[in-house]
């Protein structure tokens, strides 16, 4: 393979900045020029030799040469049948790749980057910036933004108060999928009532769970007025729009806060470099 056919990425200077090459993905990026890791057959072959030595193999676990497999077949034996909610006679089914062996695949322990903030306060762009970093870093995110979600899976919901909690906590479930499958996911919605954020918080293991608040006033974000939303509210043509006519509770105990210095915004690479810096000390970006 040759390096000359590769370019760096454009933001391949943060990459070396918070020195995010150990002596595996090193080898990849000097045989791919900062591509990211994972798409370096080398990388693979050492994930595999990873993941061989820490689990051995295991009998059932592959495929045998004529296809043959000996692992759980579901219906084997009767499984536990409970109630959840309204769903009834319902069993657990175990996944026989387990999550360990995810984070080993992808080289990262899958989280929630809840990031919480009013309607301008940059959520979007900070979500894109740090899905942006962390692909070049050669690690695995996907945003789930409010709006977008709210074009699907949440287009029934309006946002009187029921419905932002119903909102929260669907993204909440859907997010802690995500982070089961190894994925960094970075939630980014206003989930402005403090108890729908602790209810996601609390249907989580406790350190996965990564609260961003944009701390940025009403103010700078009525000016920004992207979407020309606030000056929509101002006018009563929408109404219980957060930080006009309807609440917006800023965390109490999170764990990042966004914050302007001397009155001005971080740029979104310094905010993605905040995020980057939490995950990279409190051991995310490693399996
Ligand atoms: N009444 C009212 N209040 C706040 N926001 C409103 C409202 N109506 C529409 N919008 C637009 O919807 C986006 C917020 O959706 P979310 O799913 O993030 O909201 S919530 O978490 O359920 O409160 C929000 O997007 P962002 O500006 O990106 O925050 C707005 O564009
Ligand atoms: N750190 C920042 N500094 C300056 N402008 C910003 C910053 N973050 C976002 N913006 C601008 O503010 C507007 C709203 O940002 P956006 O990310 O859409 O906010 P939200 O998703 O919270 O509604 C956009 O025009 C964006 O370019």
């Amino acid at each position: 393979m040759s390096s000359i056919l590769f370019l760096p990425p454009a933001n391949y200077t943060v990459a070396v900045e918070l020195g995010f090459r150990d002596s595996r993905s090193k080898r990849c990026w000097s045989a791919g020029a900062g591509f990211p890791k994972r798409w370096c057959p080398r990388m693979r072959s050492i994930r595999a030799e990873t993941a061989a030595e820490t689990f051995g193999s295991r009998k059932g676990e592959s495929l045998g040469p004529n296809g043959e497999c000996d692992c759980d077949i579901p219906g084997r034996s009767a499984p536990a049948l409970s109630n959840v909610g309204n769903s009834t006679n319902i069993a657990w089914h175990e996944c026989p790749v387990g999550k360990l062996e995810r984070q080993i695949l992808l080289n990262q322990k899958g989280c929630v980057i809840w990031i919480t903030g009013l309607s301008g306060s940059g959520k979007s762009t900070l979500a894109s910036a740090l899905s942006r970093e962390l692909y070049a870093l050669g690690y695995l995110s996907y945003v789930l933004d409010g709006d977008n979600i709210r074009h699907g899976l949440n287009k029934d919901l309006c946002f009187k108060a029921q419905d932002r909690a119903e909102n929260i906590r669907r993204i909440g479930e859907v997010a802690k999928l995500f982070a089961d499958a190894g994925v960094i996911c970075i939630a980014s919605l206003i989930s402005p009532y403090r108890r729908d954020r602790d209810a996601c918080r609390a249907m989580l293991p406790e350190s996965i769970f990564i609260e961003v608040y944009m701390d940025i006033s009403l103010e700078v974000c009525e000016s920004r007025d992207a979407k020309g939303l606030y000056k929509l509210a101002r006018e009563g043509k929408i109404k219980g729009f957060t930080g006009v006519d309807d609440t917006y509770e800023p965390p109490l105990n999170c764990e990042i806060v966004i914050a302007p210095t001397d009155g001005e915004c971080p740029p979104p690479g310094a905010m993605a470099k905040q995020v980057i810096s939490y995950l990279n000390e409190n051991g995310f970006l490693k399996a």
